[in-house]
């Protein structure tokens, strides 16, 4: 099992009320899986998420990678999060006064040399038919465009997860087609997808869905 989910619990106070969001959830991922969270807004697809993803703390309950627990130690849950587990968010955060190519370069930094990464870079982004825009600006690209370039930084450390948090939720129907054909394409070349939307259509290009419910 590559990512599994055992016994989470996830509540936020509010004032003085407690909002449940996970109680008691388990999940299981394999190795080359494409999974689609869908349910009501606020239902926790998010939390989720960022549970899985690294990005916060559940209450109670283990994350395991691998078999590994990832909030076991920072240092180890920083490196799991760099070198194993890749990001997209519903808003692109590239970087205004880099380009497209620079954008996807630099967080390959921090695990090669420079001439590494803007290979690496350059290649995702050809797989991704922007070879022609990787001197362009982020305001220079349209959205599917940038989301694209967004999802090939998220793919320059070589990720064996890929967490998607409403990917298409800024894009319109033709852009948000071209990049969900991307996350076909790559669980197809075998990286291991977890993907948020509340597109039923976008969710019925993935393996299994999973439904969250309001609790
Ligand atoms: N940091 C926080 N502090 C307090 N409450 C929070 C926090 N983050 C999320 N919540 C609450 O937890 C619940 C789940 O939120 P979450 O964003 O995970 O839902 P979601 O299913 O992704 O919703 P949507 O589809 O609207 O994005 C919501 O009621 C939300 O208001």
């Amino acid at each position: 099992m590559i990512l599994e989910a055992k016994n989470l619990y996830k509540n936020y106070t509010k004032g003085n009320s407690i909002i449940k969001v996970l109680e008691n959830f388990s999940f299981e991922m394999e190795k080359g899986d494409f999974v689609a969270v869908v349910g009501p807004s606020g239902a926790g697809k998010s939390t989720l998420l960022h549970i899985l993803g690294g990005l916060e703390k559940p209450d109670d309950g283990f994350v395991l990678f691998n078999g590994e627990n990832i909030y076991n130690n920072d240092k180890n849950l920083d490196n799991i999060r760099n070198e194993h587990f890749g990001f997209v968010f519903q808003f692109h955060y590239l970087l205004d006064d880099f380009t497209a190519l620079e954008n996807v370069a630099i967080p390959g930094m921090i695990n090669g040399s420079e001439k590494d990464a803007f290979e690496r870079a350059r290649d995702i982004l050809a797989k991704m038919g922007l070879e022609s825009r990787i001197n362009h600006f982020p305001k220079e690209l349209s959205g599917g465009e940038q989301q694209r370039v967004a999802i090939a930084r998220a793919l320059i450390n070589s990720p064996s997860v890929l967490f998607a948090d409403e990917p298409t939720g800024n894009l319109d129907k033709d852009n948000s087609k071209i990049v969900i054909e991307e996350f076909k394409r790559l669980n197809a070349e075998g990286l291991s997808i977890i993907l948020v939307t509340h597109d039923e259509k976008i969710a019925s290009v993935a393996k299994r869905i999973l439904r969250v419910e309001k609790l």
